[in-house]
């Protein structure tokens, strides 16, 4: 049996318990639950605090572990990242009063730094030769510089309206994090053997979400050139169409070339180009 501690409740909630899910793991009794058995994998799920999760994986009371870069390396536990998720994407920005000047970080030498995440910080304020005040708080970071309570600070940010909304300005980013499977440092050869298993999974899940299959219509004299453009997992599948003169090519395209190879397909003549989402994708 395999353990593996995700969140709660809160921002990776769902994309986690999503992600096993899209592994093919079912998870019963998810709601209000703290622990869980999967019904058809040998996986156990505890539902922690996301801060608690680097030390349970380190003291191998969980084996794997979903949590951001962020809280791993302000944890500074030891735990082995495995995979990288792709979601719970954001970073740790130092943001001032939008009202204030600001000249690069030794603007920020003898201020006082509202943040949850006091070890990330420091090692930026030291390898920058910058003195400064950390006030450690554990939420609403945001608020602080407007009660009174610090000058800057330093917080997640995405989108950027929340310091938007408390009259703040990013100015420097200390860390880009994303939610990243962790595991303990010693696991037997059985539960690596599980790890790997899962990891194929999620490997090949994560794979299908950056790709497309296409499939399109093409007249016989442009299949070359249509067939020159399109990368497939081998070569593209070419078969004959009822009409005459006519082929229907069915191929995989990557989400980073897919509009412009869509664009020169068209022009090279392609018609009723169909564009479907891939469950999993197996190499
Ligand atoms: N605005 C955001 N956009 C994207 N990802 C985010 C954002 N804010 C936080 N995250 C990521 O999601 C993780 C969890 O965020 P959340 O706000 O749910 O944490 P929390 O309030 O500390 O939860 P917990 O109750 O588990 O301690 C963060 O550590 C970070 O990796
Ligand atoms: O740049 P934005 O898109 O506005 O996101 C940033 C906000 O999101 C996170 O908080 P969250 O909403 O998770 O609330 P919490 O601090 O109460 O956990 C983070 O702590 C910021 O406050
Ligand atoms: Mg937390």
């Amino acid at each position: 049996m395999l353990r593996i501690a995700i969140q709660k409740s809160g921002r990776l909630y769902e994309d986690s318990v999503q992600l096993l899910k899209e592994c093919g793991i079912d998870l019963r009794n998810v709601k209000d639950r703290l622990r869980t058995e999967a019904d058809n994998f040998p996986l156990e799920v505890f539902f922690l605090r996301d801060d608690d999760i680097p030390q349970y994986v380190e003291d191998g009371v969980a084996d794997i572990g979903i949590v951001g870069e962020n809280v791993l390396f302000e944890k500074n536990k030891q735990a082995e990242v495995v995979e990288k998720l792709g979601f719970g994407k954001c970073r740790l920005s130092v943001a001032v009063p939008r009202g204030q000047q600001y000249e690069g970080v030794t603007s920020l030498q003898g201020k006082r730094i509202a943040t949850s995440y006091p070890f990330l910080v420091n090692t930026f304020l030291a390898k920058n030769n910058v003195q400064a005040e950390i006030h450690e708080i554990s939420g609403s970071v945001e608020i602080a510089p407007g009660i009174g309570l610090a000058d800057v600070v330093a917080d997640l940010v995405s989108s950027g309206s929340t310091l938007f909304m408390n009259g703040l300005k990013e100015v420097e980013t200390i860390l880009q994090s994303q939610s990243v499977l962790i595991k303990n440092n010693q696991l037997s050869a059985a539960q690596q053997q599980l790890l790997d298993k899962l990891l194929f999974r999620i490997r090949a899940v994560k794979k299908a979400k950056r790709t497309k299959y296409v499939l399109l219509n093409a007249p016989n004299d442009k299949l070359k050139e249509i067939i020159s453009l399109l990368p497939g997992m081998k070569s593209p599948t070419v078969l004959p169409l009822a009409e005459q003169g006519w082929s229907s090519v069915h191929s995989v395209l990557s989400e980073d070339t897919f509009w412009d190879i869509i664009e020169q397909l068209k022009a090279a003549g392609a018609q009723g180009i169909l564009v479907v989402p891939i469950e999993k994708m197996i190499i």
